[in-house]
């Protein structure tokens, strides 16, 4: 069986010091697997934000062990982790953060490009992804003239690029329309399917989260399984 592409193993994450300390994560675990897309579902300020910083590398734990497609990063030093989270990690934000002088195309490839993708391959990849998240016939557009919902496609298609093992998302529908959001949601869906990625998303939108294969909230430090 092949190895899950995320683990949270005992992970804790406090903020402060003292009296002021701030305890967010105890001894929290999660598995996500390969073309498993997980849902987080929790109160403002319970800690989704910092989940999914730690299980994209860009935070460390205090303790407990993160493990990326099985390889353990708590002894990585940083430029390990910046490599591994390179090649491993695709993250979606709530606001695209799209580079608004470049066309769609272009914005999905440059990261491809920068990884060292010839720029025929990289384009050919880009097509692919806008074609499957429905914004094929908007390649060659700029930001400002998609829609909101477009423009988060393309975002999802950036993150994509470089196959990513696991793609995380932080409120990805979160500006948009409900009608939007379901289709957003959806491509977002389709893809980790697509491309056999395991998948974290932190979403208020319960419609939506239980369209995942499993919801989990933040309860007490810990990550456990939740009914909606
Ligand atoms: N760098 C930091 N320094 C101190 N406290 C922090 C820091 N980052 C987060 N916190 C605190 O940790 C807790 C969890 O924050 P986090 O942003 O992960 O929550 P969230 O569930 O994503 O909230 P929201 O839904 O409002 O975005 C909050 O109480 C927050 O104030």
């Amino acid at each position: 069986m092949s190895k899950p592409h995320l683990v949270l193993r005992d992970v804790h994450r406090h903020y402060g010091q003292g009296d002021k300390v701030i305890r967010v994560l105890e001894a929290a675990n999660l598995t996500v697997q390969s073309g498993e897309l997980v849902a987080l579902v929790a109160p403002s300020g319970a800690g989704k934000s910092t989940l999914l910083h730690l299980s994209g590398l860009l935070e460390s734990p205090q303790g407990g062990e993160i493990e990326i497609i099985g390889i353990p990063t708590s002894k990585l030093g940083d430029r390990g982790r910046t490599q591994l989270r390179r090649s491993t990690v695709g993250y979606v934000y709530q606001f695209h953060h799209l580079l608004p002088e470049f066309t769609a195309l272009e914005n999905v490839s440059m990261p491809q490009l920068i990884a060292g993708v010839s720029p025929a391959d990289a384009d050919k990849r880009s097509m692919e992804l806008l074609d499957l998240l429905g914004v094929g016939p908007r390649a060659s557009h700029r930001p400002a003239e998609l829609s909101g919902g477009e423009q988060q496609r393309i975002a999802i298609a950036r993150a994509a690029a470089n196959h990513p093992k696991v793609i995380l998302a932080d409120e990805p529908t979160g500006n948009l329309d409900p009608e939007t959001s379901d289709i957003v949601f959806g491509a977002l869906a389709n893809l980790i399917k697509n491309e056999g990625a395991a998948a974290l998303i932190a979403t208020h939108n319960h419609d939506l989260a239980r369209r995942a294969d499993r919801v989990v909230t933040l309860k007490g430090g810990l990550v456990v399984d939740h009914i909606l």
